[in-house]
């Protein structure tokens, strides 16, 4: 192992799937990085990987290996920047009590990029101001991503902020002057023109928060594209290629995304081992680490409607029971309308449904963080986090230049449904959501994401809802009052249910 005692850059704790990425992509871009991890093999691999992709081999090696936190400190200048990239929960504190024992000093800057909860970036912050600047930087864009440009989303102290933005933002991805991603997946070949997939979000957890919302979104984005899948299969009978090469088509127009791009890709790809087309042999029991699950649960807490993200955190758990499900198909029965449907209608309508509850979602996600500003006494640029997600990130997507559009044109954008050009396309395309999820209950296919867009839609656009007869339940049994439509705003009534008249009285 290398133990040149040079000064570097920038340090790495934790050297697996991201940190090791992450660390060849500074060094791409002329940084040099020490690094440690707990497994030695971890800090090989980055070294040989280094040595192998490393543009001139007989230059000197851009990444050293440490076995320990001292001396990866000691090779570090100061004001030291230390990544860490460690699975999130406990491994991130201790981490954060080993560099302290290691020597890291006040000024020093311990980076978390891991998927950590922002409470607990926030609890950190305070927790080790003592001893060090703890900022928060998520990242989104996997292994690849990390690699070759992921979407960083930091948030912290400012000026710690002012000494890692340019690093940052040479690393992050790039999106050219359309907001169209500019790709090289070449080692040593970084990209260095366009706009950064980058941008400071606020103090403390900001910048985890908004990772986490990204993450509740790329749960809904996940679970419509499987539900417009099941619902072509189910429906039209098609073969996964055959759905594969619609989404090939699909994402060459409104709906171009990272995800529709991958699902084209996975839907085409047969088992090597049976010849069956490989998503018929996966098991269909989705695994979920917790970031979309924080942000139903943020978003419910906040009382902000986020319905679409839910069902799909509640789409995986149900998914889980695989045992129980296929004990339930064999007892519940559905009464199903078959009907002739042209495949032509079907599959403008699932594109259409997808699209709308595309947008349903996002709007969903752009209201929690709305409200998280409030709950955290942060301010975002929602523009800025639309377009900092056009690049790098698992939600990429050319729709996220019309979100960064339509903040552009107004900060105080109530919600996205409300801009021209969505509230235009909700118009337009509505019909192809409602018919989707009509043929959906018709034959008994489950898409609760379809469903729970159009509520939301429907919901949100009714001027009148049927509360009045919730608040008059609620009244009812439990005095809990309720305003009158022609009172003074604030002003409580309540009817006493059980005496006769049933007087009504202000409370
Ligand atoms: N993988 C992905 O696609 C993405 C992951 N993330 C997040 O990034 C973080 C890291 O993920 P990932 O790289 O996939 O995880 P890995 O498990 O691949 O790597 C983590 C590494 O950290 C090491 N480690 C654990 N504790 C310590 C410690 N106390 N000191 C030094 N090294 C330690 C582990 O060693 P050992 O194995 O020996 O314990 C392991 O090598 C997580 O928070 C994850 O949620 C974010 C975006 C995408
Ligand atoms: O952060 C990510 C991408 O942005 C990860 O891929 C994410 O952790 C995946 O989450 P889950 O395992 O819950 O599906």
């Amino acid at each position: 192992m290398l133990n040149t005692n040079q000064n570097c850059n920038i340090g790495f704790v934790g050297l697996g799937v991201m940190g090791k990425n992450l660390a060849l992509n500074l060094a791409d871009h002329g940084y040099r990085v020490a690094g440690f991890d707990l497994d030695a093999n971890k800090i090989q691999d980055v070294l040989d990987t280094e040595e192998r992709e490393r543009p001139d081999t007989k230059k000197e090696a851009r990444i050293i290996g440490c076995s320990n936190m001292e001396n990866m400190l000691s090779n570090l200048a100061k004001p030291r920047v230390v990544v860490v990239l460690v699975p999130a929960g406990q491994p991130v504190d201790i981490v954060c009590n080993n560099l302290i024992k290691a020597g890291i000093e006040s000024d020093d800057i311990v980076v978390d990029c891991g998927n950590s909860q922002w409470t607990d970036t926030i609890r950190r912050e305070a927790e080790y101001k003592d001893y060090f600047k703890f900022f928060g930087t998520a990242v989104s864009g996997g292994e690849v991503g990390a690699r070759f440009g992921p979407s960083l989303m930091p948030g912290g102290d400012a000026d710690s902020w002012k000494h890692l933005q340019p690093m940052w933002e040479a690393v992050a991805a790039k999106v050219d002057e359309n907001g169209k991603p500019i790709i090289s997946n070449t080692p040593g070949k970084p990209v260095t023109e366009g706009e950064p997939c980058t941008a400071y979000l606020g103090p403390n957890g900001a910048g985890h928060y908004v990772k986490m919302v990204h993450n509740g979104i790329e749960y809904a984005d996940m679970q419509l594209i499987c539900e417009a899948y099941h619902l072509l299969r189910s429906l039209l009978g098609y073969e996964p290629e055959e759905i594969g090469k619609l989404f090939a088509q699909w994402n060459q127009g409104e709906l171009d995304s990272y995800l529709v791009e991958i699902t084209a890709d996975i839907l085409q790809q047969y088992d090597a081992a049976t010849g069956a087309p490989l998503v018929d042999m996966i098991l269909d029991s989705a695994g979920q680490k917790g970031t979309g699950r924080w942000t139903s649960i943020s978003a419910t807490q906040m009382g902000v409607p986020a319905g679409i993200i839910s069902e799909s955190v509640y789409a995986r758990a149900l998914s889980t029971l695989t045992t129980e499900r296929e004990h339930a198909a064999g007892i519940l029965t559905a009464e199903v309308e078959s009907g002739e449907i042209a495949a032509e209608d079907v599959e403008k309508a699932i594109e259409e449904a997808l699209y709308c509850a595309k947008i349903c979602a996002y709007a969903q996600g752009f209201q929690i963080m709305r409200a998280a500003e409030k709950e955290y006494d942060w301010t975002f640029n929602f523009s800025d986090i639309a377009k900092i997600w056009r690049g790098g990130c698992i939600i990429r997507a050319s729709f996220l230049q019309r979100i960064a559009d339509a903040f552009d044109g107004n900060r105080e954008l109530e919600n996205l449904l409300l801009n021209d050009y969505f509230a235009d396309t909700m118009a337009k395309k509505q019909a192809g959501l409602r018919k989707a999820v009509v043929l959906a209950a018709q034959s008994g296919v489950p898409t609760p994401a379809f469903f729970s867009a159009l509520a939301y839609f429907d919901g949100y656009r009714s001027e009148v809802l049927p509360a009045n007869l919730l608040q008059a339940q609620r009244d009812y049994f439990g005095a809990h009052t309720y305003e009158r439509v022609d009172g003074e705003p604030g002003q409580k009534y309540h009817t006493f249910w059980q005496e006769e008249g049933r007087p009504e009285r202000k409370v």
